[in-house]
């Protein structure tokens, strides 16, 4: 699947990057041009392999929205122009979709992402994808507040939401700045491998998954969530059916973007691997597996070619939002909401009208 890609606020950004140097190094061809926008000037100053866009700086000056979030998508949509002007010549007629990742939690990606994701559903007829990344259950309120209002928007807006909790693959006793690195990869790997599922492969067979089958399934729209897992697999496709099964499982139960979430309207099965190590049993009998699981009648599969010693197994889930994970997510940010809300009460206390001034 060809994508443009565009990073909005310092989480975007980096991410962004990743997946594009990840796709440029394993020669897949699948990112066709990569585009940061932020309103915090050295946090695009510190990318080097994307373009960079600034924004708001009549507003803020180069430094960042400070976690507004009305204020990163006010300034969006005042430079609304200049920004899908960058993009002009980067989203190509081989695009097949256009991603916009952000951290949800912060101000300029959590509220530029949703503006700029309306906007370019007016002008182009290709699907309009968001990455976002949902802030740990560690984080402060306003994060927890500020993701969930864009969460909200960036669902109604976008074909298909693809979520990213920033606890899903984080390490016990790990700080949360140094594990953002390592998250990035991971994001970059999994979601980098999406994106070139039915690209740069030779010999193209009948069972090799075409990117037509990545759209079908985020056609349901709402939320998707992307798993993956692997393990060292032998020769022999005969001797890998157990590999198939339990690396499919591990993918769904274990390894998935947001954990716990399996129910979903459509899903995808991807079996990575040396042509001749992956077992077509195996691969059926994963598939109805995750049928069964899923709950669901749709669900796709191929291969995906690759010259390396392990069978990885890539689940994409679509229509995914009935997960407990995502209702505890949006419960966490309705109640900081409502703290924010109150605090603002007192704060508002000592100017309230319901009370006289002495003179
Ligand atoms: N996975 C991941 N999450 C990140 C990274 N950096 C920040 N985040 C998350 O993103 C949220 C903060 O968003 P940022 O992107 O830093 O903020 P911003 O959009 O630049 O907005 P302002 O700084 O307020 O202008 C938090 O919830 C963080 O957990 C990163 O490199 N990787």
């Amino acid at each position: 699947m060809k994508v443009a890609l565009i990073g909005v606020g310092q989480a975007g950004g980096k991410v962004t990057e990743r997946l594009a140097q990840f796709d440029a190094n394993m020669g897949y061809g699948a990112v066709q041009g990569a585009l940061a926008v932020n309103s915090a000037k050295p946090d695009l100053q510190s990318l080097e392999f994307v373009d960079t866009q600034l924004i708001g700086a009549d507003r803020v000056n180069g430094h960042g929205v400070g976690g507004d979030n009305e204020l990163g998508a006010e300034v969006m949509q005042s430079d609304i122009q200049e920004v899908l002007g960058g993009l002009d010549g980067r989203i190509t007629s081989s695009a097949d979709a256009i991603v916009v990742v952000a951290g949800l939690g912060g101000g300029t990606g959590s509220g530029g992402a949703p503006v700029l994701v309306h906007n370019l559903q007016q002008i182009h007829d290709i699907p309009v994808y968001a990455l976002g990344v949902l802030p740990g259950q560690n984080e402060g309120a306003l994060y927890q507040a500020n993701a969930g209002r864009s969460l909200k928007t960036l669902a109604r807006e976008a074909d298909s939401t693809l979520l990213i909790d920033n606890d899903a693959w984080h390490e016990q006793g790990e700080s949360m700045d140094g594990a953002f690195d390592r998250i990035n990869g991971k994001i970059a790997q999994r979601v980098g491998l999406l994106f070139a599922s039915g690209e740069a492969v030779d010999g193209v067979g009948e069972s090799v998954v075409d990117s037509s089958e990545v759209i079908n399934t985020l056609r349901s729209g709402g939320i998707s969530v992307l798993g993956y897992a692997s393990e060292v697999a032998a020769e022999d496709a005969s001797d890998n059916l157990r590999t198939t099964m339990t690396v499919s499982r591990q993918a769904l139960l274990t390894g998935t973007s947001l954990p716990d979430a399996t129910q979903a309207d459509s899903a995808l099965l991807v079996i990575a691997g040396r042509p001749e190590a992956i077992p077509r049993k195996g691969v059926e009998k994963s598939r109805r597996w995750l049928e069964e699981e899923t709950d669901s009648m749709q669900v796709r599969g191929g291969d995906f070619p690759l010259d390396s010693d392990r069978l990885g197994a890539l689940v994409l889930l679509g229509g995914a939002e009935r997960s407990d994970r995502l209702e505890q997510f949006m419960e966490r940010a309705r109640e900081a909401q409502n703290a924010e809300e109150t605090e603002t009460d007192r704060a508002e206390a000592l100017t309230d009208d319901r009370l006289e001034n002495l003179f």
